[in-house]
């Protein structure tokens, strides 16, 4: 069996599957010590093995990879930085400092779609990025998402505050707020609509109609009645990480 390791700024996507590529298990963690129970209590034998990829610094990365080696005996394959992989070129002046989760997911996504295609990773940060239907990655935007947005303005000012119960409420709408948590969780949910639908519109300028739209990360869900034609597919990075970690 093989883990999959998604090491993003907040959490860490983890999933098992077989050589065969079937699901045994899988979820989202806080901690590596929250990562090796949540293994650990997965029934049947212990991966063997693990691909990964992470955005966090090499000292943290390391000592995940450490802890793992010690729980599991497991050898460990991580994503590196490429100009060139499976088609695409990576589109940044330098190529090291791509983001590797959008690295994959946008390899990830040319692989799906086999044409022009625009990925969208709503995480901690909110990432899209272009690739043409020649496989050359144009680039990409980088901006806040939903937790960072809810927090600077929850640090920067005095009397915005609320629970999380009263958040995912205030989302059953999208009609002005008629209260503090209703403002601000709407209101940041209308700037990631406004920004995919900007997203869109450089894409069709580029390409017309001929292209993919993909969603992916954990806040995908606060997207899709915006962009009915994109596909959401959560475990986008996981399939990028497969194509840049080959494990015979
Ligand atoms: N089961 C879940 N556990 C934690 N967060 C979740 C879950 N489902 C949805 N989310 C939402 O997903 C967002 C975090 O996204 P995601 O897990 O893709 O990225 P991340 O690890 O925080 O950061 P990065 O963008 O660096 O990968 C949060 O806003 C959170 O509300
Ligand atoms: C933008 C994030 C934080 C998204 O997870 C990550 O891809 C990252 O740390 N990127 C490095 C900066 C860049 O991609 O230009
Ligand atoms: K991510």
């Amino acid at each position: 069996m093989i883990l999959e390791l998604d090491c993003g700024n907040s959490f860490i996507k983890w999933r098992v599957i077989r050589t065969d590529a079937s699901v045994v298990g899988g979820g989202i963690v806080d901690t590596n010590q929250a990562l090796i129970e949540a293994v650990e209590a997965l029934a049947g034998d212990t991966p063997a093995r693990c691909r990964l990829v992470s955005v966090r610094t090499e000292e943290e990365t390391d000592h995940l990879g450490d802890a793992l080696v010690k729980a599991f005996g497991l050898s460990i394959v991580r994503a590196r930085s490429a100009t060139a992989l499976a088609g695409v070129t990576n589109g940044y002046d330098d190529y090291e400092r791509l983001g590797l989760d959008r690295w994959l997911a946008l390899l990830g996504g040319y692989h799906l779609a086999r044409r022009a295609c625009v990925v969208i990773d709503l995480g901690t940060a909110v990432t899209s990025d272009f690739v043409s239907a020649q496989g050359e990655h144009l680039g990409g935007f980088i901006c806040p998402g939903m937790p960072l947005m809810r927090n600077q303005l929850r640090t920067h000012t005095r009397r915005i505050r609320y629970d999380d119960e009263s958040a995912e409420r205030a989302l059953s709408s999208l009609q002005p707020g008629r209260s503090t948590v209703e403002a601000v969780e709407r209101g940041c949910t209308l700037m990631l609509h406004g920004f995919v639908l900007t997203q869109l519109e450089q894409a069709r300028s580029l390409w017309g109609e001929d292209f993919t739209l993909f969603i992916t990360g954990g806040d995908a869900g606060l997207l899709h009645q915006v962009v009915p034609q994109a596909r959401i597919v959560p475990d986008l990075v996981f399939v990028g990480l497969a194509m840049a970690c080959p494990l015979e």
